[in-house]
């Protein structure tokens, strides 16, 4: 294995003083980064990456890339440079708890000779893997799997995939369809492959899987519902302009909401397939003023937070964020389309009822989401569950109520290399 998580590190999070005035810069975009490097490596020439993410999960995608054989060099912070090379094993990929990991780099792994085995951390193992598996064997990939259909794993690649028709069921996650996509020119026949079930989430990372592999030269067919089409044929290497973080924006945008205060997050795209952009919409319905110029994305709050009825079934990585504000709210909130996050780092529907509940406020799971009374909150321990966006949503509620502890904030090095510098400075600088 080889990156872990730092060790096991409570925080009691800072309460804020006043409104919060602050202009941040966050670092690039995990989803874009994880992207860019599949493709690279996946890619006829040379290519590179301009302000990465430089973070536990995008450390693991190149650590993973590298050790099939691709040239990964990491060493300069904001320019990492990517050499494709013919992928082999034997090889040991560490997913640590990276959803990307786990969905991207098995596809990829499937046109290496030799077996490359896949583990992760223990919460890794519990992640909804069957489909992609299912989806690979259903192409003729040799995968030991010991009938568990989960993590580890190990695939036994033979240089090809043969590609053609295939069809899955994405209703757990849109990391399956990226993952089949990201590799899919490469495959003999291409990819004709068609989503049967309940909807897909997360739909505009999947228009962001679709855009960056069209930026690579790729030949992708998305006209019909449900349906990508994918020409086989080759992806040419080139330089990768990483957006900032803007789900990683969520956090630091909310501190304005609930003090009352005005927070510019720098660098805000004008145009963008990250879902974190929907913030500029549900900030606004939630009380705010969104300003997007030139300075970046800025938020003005009044102190007082909206409560809201939402559909985040197209933003769910958002849900933790956003619970946190409704329970910070003025009146009740329901989220709704968001069952699916029950697979993600952790079962965030249940990990959210349980820890809002444990600061006080009302909730409610529900089928597929949350209902949340605001009440007056209380001092807490807040569990984290290796979670880094559940610690993002305790130090929200701990921006206005004291003594509000994360059991663990080492788990926001998962997209964030230093999330409690970057949260004590925008409260004690403004940077
Ligand atoms: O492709 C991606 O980069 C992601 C897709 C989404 O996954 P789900 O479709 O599983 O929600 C999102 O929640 C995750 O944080 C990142
Ligand atoms: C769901 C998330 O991550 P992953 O890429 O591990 O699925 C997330 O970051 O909120």
């Amino acid at each position: 294995m080889t990156e872990k998580t730092t060790a096991y590190t409570p925080w009691q999070t800072p309460r804020a003083d006043g409104p919060v005035r602050a202009t941040v810069s966050l670092p690039g975009s995990k989803s874009m980064t994880a992207r860019a490097l599949v493709l690279a490596a996946a890619a006829q020439g040379h290519g590179s990456l301009v302000r990465p993410l430089q973070a536990r999960d995008t450390n693991l995608m190149a650590a993973a890339l590298r050790a099939m054989g691709v040239g990964v060099n990491t060493a300069q912070e904001n320019l990492w440079l990517v050499r494709p090379e013919a992928l082999t094993g034997p090889a040991d990929v560490d997913c640590g708890l990276a959803g990307t990991v786990m969905r991207f780099v098995p596809p990829l792994a499937a046109l290496a000779t030799g077996p490359i085995s896949f583990d992760g951390d223990p919460h890794a193992r519990k992640r909804p893997m069957d489909a992609l598996l299912k989806a690979l064997t259903d192409l003729g990939v040799a995968i030991d799997d010991g009938g568990r259909a989960a993590l580890p794993f190990t695939i036994n690649g033979t240089g090809a995939v043969r590609g053609g028709e295939l069809v899955v069921d994405a209703s757990k996650t849109s990391q399956l369809v990226s993952g089949l996509l990201l590799a899919a020119s490469r495959f003999e026949r291409g990819l004709v492959l068609r989503h049967e079930g309940p909807p897909v989430p997360s739909a505009p990372h999947i228009a962001m899987t679709i855009a960056m592999m069209r930026a690579a030269g790729a030949a992708v067919d998305d006209s019909r519902p449900n349906i990508w089409e994918i020409e086989p044929g080759p992806l040419s290497g080139r330089a990768w302009e990483i957006e900032p973080d803007l789900s990683n924006a969520a956090p630091f945008l909310a501190a304005a909401l609930v003090t009352g205060g005005e927070v510019t997050v720098t660098g805000w795209p004008h145009n963008t397939t990250q879902p974190g952009d929907a913030l500029r919409g549900l900030l606004t319905q939630m009380g705010g003023t969104c300003v997007l110029d030139e300075r970046g994305l800025t938020v003005t709050g009044t102190g007082h937070v909206r409560g809201i009825d939402a559909d985040l079934s197209d933003v769910s990585e958002l849900t933790p964020a956003i619970a946190a504000l409704c329970a910070l709210a003025d009146a009740p909130s329901t989220l709704r389309g968001v069952a699916h996050i029950r697979g993600h780092e952790t079962n965030r529907l249940a990990a959210l009822a349980a820890e809002l509940t444990a600061v006080g406020c009302g909730v409610e799971e529900t089928e597929d989401g949350l209902r949340i009374a605001p009440r007056r909150l209380r001092a807490a321990t807040f569990g984290t569950y290796a979670d880094h966006r559940m610690a993002q949503a305790g130090a929200i509620l701990g921006l206005v109520t004291d003594g509000v502890v994360l059991d663990d904030v080492s788990c926001t090095t998962k997209t964030l290399a230093d999330f409690p510098g970057m949260w004590t400075r925008m409260l004690e600088d403004g940077s």
